[in-house]
């Protein structure tokens, strides 16, 4: 019912292969993977040579967030080194429907994201295109963010409309500032999928971390 997807953001970069085994073992059901290029959001992480590098670490699929200006140029890159879903921002797409069917085209699964002050409608034309909708509950760009809950309002329309247009099969997801509490939030409001890099990988024990999320989680998907 809800998916786990522990971000290496706040893994140790210096073991990410063995900060990802671990994470699939604790219990993680997607592996998400923030990708900042210094210029969409006021950080830079990763390429796909990372992605390549983490790939035979785990069968878990990598979802990978694309947060950089012009992503159509290195979709293809990231889907070569093993994205699964690949994510992109609708402020950074001026094509977003071409740039949606160019991942679906290359063989991964598609996403589309909105940063905290982007009204739901803009991504309303492409819900029928799309894998999944990831609301960032942060502003991009760093872990360890508070969770901004005006975006409850937000999911609670995504899924309203999911609903509504028989589009039940894609996923919600959640990215920022989730621990057991706005995980019971998020989830209530409509959230399948969530996203947590301190409150998993900066955890001792990260598996009894990714169950209490789960759990939290669960019991409130149900109740909304
Ligand atoms: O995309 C991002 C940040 O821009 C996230 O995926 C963060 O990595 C989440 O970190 P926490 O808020 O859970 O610590
Ligand atoms: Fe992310």
């Amino acid at each position: 019912m809800i998916k786990i997807a522990p971000s290496i953001l706040s893994a140790d970069f210096a073991r990410l292969g063995d900060e990802v085994r671990e994470a699939e073992q604790a219990g993680a059901d997607w592996i998400h993977v923030d990708v900042m290029d210094g210029r969409f959001v006021p950080n830079i992480t990763l390429g796909p040579v990372v992605v390549e590098a983490i790939r035979p670490h785990t069968r878990l699929p990598l979802d990978v967030h694309l947060m950089i200006n012009e992503p159509d140029r290195y979709i293809e890159a990231f889907v070569k080194s093993g994205a699964d879903v690949v994510s992109v921002h609708q402020e950074a797409c001026p094509h977003l429907h071409r740039t949606i069917h160019r991942i679906k085209e290359l063989g991964a699964k598609a996403g589309v994201v909105i940063n905290p002050a982007t009204p739901v409608s803009l991504i309303e034309p492409i819900l029928p295109d799309v894998d999944l909708v990831l609301l960032m509950t942060v502003n991009p760009g760093f872990g360890g963010q508070k969770f901004i809950s005006s975006v409850l309002d937000k999911i609670g329309q995504v899924r309203r409309l999911l609903v509504e247009r028989d589009l039940s099969h894609v996923d919600v997801e959640v990215d920022g500032g989730i621990n057991a509490q706005t995980a019971a939030f998020a989830a209530q409001a409509g959230a399948n999928v969530l996203v947590a890099g301190s409150a998993v990988f900066g955890q001792v024990d990260r598996q009894a971390a990714m169950a209490t999320i789960r759990e939290a989680g669960e019991r409130a998907y149900s109740r909304g």
